[in-house]
């Protein structure tokens, strides 16, 4: 990959002019000018997979400046980079090979000299076999019973997708119920034990480096609840499995390495969905529709690989955010699924993207001056709506959001999917042309409400619009749909990392944190007063012992 900074290629010089000229020009007049303007500015992945980007404050001009930005910055050496298994991730010496985790080609793909398929393809055969007979019953708990429920413990990227993915497709359950568990904070586990029984528990510990505190603790305590009932150690064989790169600690923690599910150190862990960190997706949906959620994805890895830029969905997300965060300085997005199964897709890309692109030091380990990653939130639509929406329609801050919805409900019930969809209709509209003073007064006086009792409401009733969205509509939320939106957002990711020119694929600033508690710990249980910090901290340790005495 090549270190290039945005900011100093002749794009960025052009789209600071481009702006100038363009910031005032409201996206009712970008539709006024262009009668085309949906099809010009929507794209299809699929039949079943629509983008439309028409509702933004962009014309042609501005992606043609922001391809341009994307070529001067060599996105697409760096998308070969990417796939060919080069390694990118350089503060840790690592490929960055998710899409070979869901390459259904099945070309090699190659680390050090070396094929990774081969592995890939026997790990997710072993998924298959494991998934077969705990789904069928035939693999039975210490008592001679069927496993009932699966507990994922892992937290990060070792939770967040599975989690996310596993409620996503709930409509796709196998007879098991998943749980997850991934705070350290003991409710987590005291409120999920709660609910099982350990004769038909099968704990899945899912840890990329198997040394996490919170993985590591809730597992220990997990194990320990079994242990108190089941007794015998040899029991564990039965009732644990691990997902992980670290088979010294697996063994270490007691769990038989062949109930370990391997991957490796070139998956990044909020991209570790696709790998043995899937298995509780596997299990909760079905190893079929595992094989579908990858197959999704590698459909939206051809296209991210494969077509120019002008027609490539994650690339157009991408420069129109990096359009929004750099020159008009907007600071956050929202995504908001309006599909009740992908509540926790949110929270997923919040950390896809916040851990992936909030970083402030570029390739060249200088301190960038422009911005790099935005802040992702969102809920489900309509929740939000009915919460802080008016912020995005009236508030001071502009907040691009992305509404997501499927055409087609799992649960068709009454007229349930029409409401929620002219709901999502009805947002980016509103959102976008908003609603003038002269429409707010006709409405009044449509009603038959004299000037002196309206005047003083108008300026309230007042939407000023000109919000940007971009609308996904997709025909169902199915493994495959799933899949493809999961790879749209994490090449948009990456897509942003390559153009504002820093790492993508490390994470160095969980550690301090990690670093300092491991610190405070001891300190906790001592007798004494502490005074090795700073005051605040110091006062606030103190306190919290005073409190426990
Ligand atoms: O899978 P592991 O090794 O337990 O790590 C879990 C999480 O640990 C966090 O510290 C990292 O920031 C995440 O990226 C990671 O997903």
């Amino acid at each position: 990959m090549k270190n290039i900074n945005p900011t100093k290629t002749a794009a960025w010089a052009a789209l600071n002019e481009h702006f100038k000229a363009i910031s005032n020009v409201t996206i009712a007049d970008h539709f006024k000018a262009d009668s085309n303007r949906f099809n010009n500015f929507s794209l299809k992945l699929n039949p079943d997979f629509l983008v439309d980007f028409s509702k933004n404050r962009i014309n042609q001009e501005t992606l043609n400046l922001l391809i341009n930005l994307a070529k001067e910055t060599d996105l697409s050496g760096a998308i070969e980079s990417m796939f060919s298994g080069e390694k990118i991730n350089v503060t840790e010496n690592r490929a960055v090979l998710h899409t070979a985790l869901r390459n259904k080609s099945n070309k090699p793909v190659l680390v050090d000299g070396k094929d990774v398929m081969p592995e890939v393809n026997a790990v997710l055969e072993k998924m298959k076999a494991f998934c077969a007979k705990i789904i069928s019953g035939e693999w039975k708990g210490y008592t001679g019973k069927e496993i009932t429920d699966v507990v994922n413990i892992g937290i990060g990227g070792s939770d967040l997708g599975p989690c996310m993915i596993s409620e996503a497709l709930a409509a796709y359950r196998t007879r098991l119920t998943p749980h997850f568990v991934s705070n350290v904070d003991g409710t987590h586990i005291a409120e999920t034990l709660k609910k099982l029984n350990p004769e038909t528990t099968l704990f899945l510990i899912a840890s990329k480096t198997f040394t996490t505190q919170e993985t590591m603790t809730n597992a220990h305590t997990a194990r320990d609840w079994f242990l108190k009932h089941a007794g015998d150690k040899a029991h564990v064989a039965k009732h644990f499995a691990a997902l992980s790169t670290n088979a010294k600690a697996v063994s270490e923690f007691g769990i038989d390495t062949a109930n370990m599910f391997e991957f490796w150190d070139w998956v990044g862990g909020r991209y570790s969905s696709w790998s043995a960190i899937g298995l509780s997706i596997a299990l909760a949906v079905g190893f079929d529709n595992f094989e579908k959620l990858l197959a999704g994805a590698y459909e939206m890895d051809c296209h991210f690989r494969n077509t120019e830029f002008s027609k490539n969905i994650p690339v157009i997300l991408a420069l129109i955010g990096i359009w929004y965060n750099n020159f008009y300085k907007f600071e956050s997005e929202a995504i908001l699924p309006y599909d009740q199964y992908m509540y926790r897709f949110p929270a997923y890309f919040q950390q896809g993207n916040m851990e992936s692109n909030g970083k402030y030091i570029d390739r060249d380990g200088n301190k960038v001056d422009y911005q790099t990653g935005p802040i992702i939130w969102g809920e489900p639509g309509t929740n939000g709506q009915h919460a802080f929406y008016q912020l995005i329609h009236q508030g001071t801050k502009v907040i691009p959001c992305d509404f997501i919805a499927p055409a087609i409900s799992h649960n068709p019930i009454g007229d349930h999917h029409a409401k929620l969809l002219s709901n999502f209709f009805a947002q980016t509209e509103a959102l976008a042309f908003g609603k003038s003073k002269e429409t707010v007064i006709a409405e009044f006086e449509a009603k038959g409400i004299s000037k002196e009792n309206y005047e003083k409401l108008v300026p309230f009733k007042v939407f000023e619009g000109n919000r940007p969205t971009n609308s996904i509509l997709v025909k169902k939320i199915t493994p495959e749909t799933l899949g493809a939106l999961i790879a749209m957002y994490e090449h948009k990711i990456f897509t942003q990392g390559v153009i504002m020119n820093i790492f993508s694929f490390d994470q160095w600033g969980v550690e301090l944190g990690k670093q300092l508690a491991g610190k405070i710990l001891p300190e906790l249980s001592c007798q004494d007063k502490v005074t090795a910090h700073d005051a605040s901290t110091n006062g606030l340790i103190n306190f919290f012992k005073e409190l426990n005495k």
